[in-house]
């Protein structure tokens, strides 16, 4: 199967856990009910006449209901949710040891599993519950050394064992519901026969490699392609051969991609190629060799060869439309402007029509008129 899918585009530097606009609504709420709860504790520190704590209190208050507010646009959650649970864990294990400890303050050492499984994933959530988990543990031990006598051990073991499958149900919960996930977005977008990006997970990259060019000043390339005459392929050889020709297809042209370019199937035999960071004059030797290889590379289907063919049309970003509507366009009439001269070959410029009747220059378009 291609390698070049939206997979591959979609879970490059993903977190694990929720997903991100899912994690994003948990984080504000509980960046707004600590900031709540501190803030409404810093008000009684105040009335009790403690002003240093009241007055700490109130800037961590503020600062998390702050958070709240900048993490509604933040890109990246990572660091937020970090900067959340580290201080929080090392808080829970600080009131197991403070000196007026109630001996149920543990319990609250039950949350660190499931907030960083929750919010980090299987693998991340894993390694940072393990060291606050042990020190939490010793510090209770520190704190309470009568538990490892007589009753106390089986306090001790109770809680222990509690935690253990706490941690136990959440991996498993975690590794399920993360394989799921990966299972649906996978489904939602990629084309079930080929396997590689679909129409819709297309269009979203296409849109998002524009804005990045935008910023970044980089030039992309969309290539439309489509197969000729495949109604011909299904109607001689059967639509089993047809959806051969569409995989033979996809493996030609995603073996000669780079990881940074992208391939989809938009419908029926027409697809798509991005190429980002690359302007028409890099583009076209690399397509120009894709449509010859598919022209000369028949799809073997049992002993039988059949013949395939595609015509190309290629516009370049911001060079020949500056949105995507536009560029989709401009390549989708360069590719019938093709069909319309003979199929197998590939348009990636306007041209008058006197101009058309002279291909052979080989500066306009490009084909192989050996097929036809
Ligand atoms: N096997 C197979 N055939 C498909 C699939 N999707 C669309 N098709 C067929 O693709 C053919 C497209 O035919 P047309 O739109 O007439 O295009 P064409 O025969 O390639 O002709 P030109 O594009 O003008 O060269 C139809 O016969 C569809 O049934 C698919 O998933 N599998």
């Amino acid at each position: 199967m291609p390698g070049n899918t939206v997979k591959k585009q979609a879970t490059g530097g993903r977190r694990g856990g929720l997903e991100q606009e899912d994690s994003r609504v948990l984080m504000r709420l509980i960046y707004v009910s600590t900031g709540l709860t501190i803030g409404f504790f810093a008000v009684l520190q105040g009335v009790n006449g403690n002003l240093p704590l009241a007055v700490l209190e109130g800037a961590a208050s503020l600062l998390l209901l702050g958070g709240a507010h900048r993490l509604a646009h933040v890109r990246n959650l990572t660091p937020w949710i970090y900067l959340y649970l580290l201080p929080t864990y090392s808080f829970l294990i600080y009131i197991i040891i403070m000196p007026e400890a109630s001996v149920s303050a543990f319990v609250w050492v039950y949350m660190i599993p499931l907030m960083a499984y929750l919010l980090l994933g299987k693998t991340a959530g894993f390694i940072v519950t393990v060291p606050f988990a042990v020190v939490a543990i010793i510090a209770y031990l520190i704190k309470h050394p009568g538990q490892l006598q007589g009753a106390g051990v089986i306090d001790m073991g109770n809680a222990l064992l509690c935690g253990l499958l706490i941690m136990l149900f959440v991996h498993v919960y975690e590794s399920r519901r993360a394989a799921a996930q990966q299972l649906l977005r996978e489904l939602a977008e990629t084309d079930g026969l080929t396997g590689v990006a679909n129409r819709s997970s297309f269009q979203r990259l296409l849109d998002d490699s524009i804005a990045l060019g935008e910023r970044s000043d980089e030039c992309l390339v969309l290539v439309l392609l489509d197969l000729d005459h495949f109604k011909k392929v299904n109607d001689r050889w059967g639509h089993e051969a047809g959806d051969q020709a569409l995989r033979h297809i996809c493996a030609c042209i995603d073996a000669r991609l780079r990881k940074t370019d992208m391939l989809a199937r938009l419908g029926g035999e027409e697809f798509a190629i991005l190429l980002r960071r690359t302007d028409s004059a890099q583009a076209r030797p690399l397509i120009e060799a894709l449509r010859l290889q598919i022209a000369t590379t028949p799809l073997c289907y049992g002993e039988q060869e059949i013949p395939l063919s595609a015509t190309f049309g290629l516009a370049e970003w911001p060079v020949d439309a500056k949105d995507a509507e536009q560029l989709y366009r401009c390549a989708d009439q360069r590719l019938y402007r093709g069909k319309h001269l003979g199929r197998n070959q590939l348009i990636f410029h306007d041209v008058l029509p006197a101009d058309l009747l002279q291909p052979h220059t080989g500066l306009l378009l490009s084909s192989d008129h050996s097929r036809e």
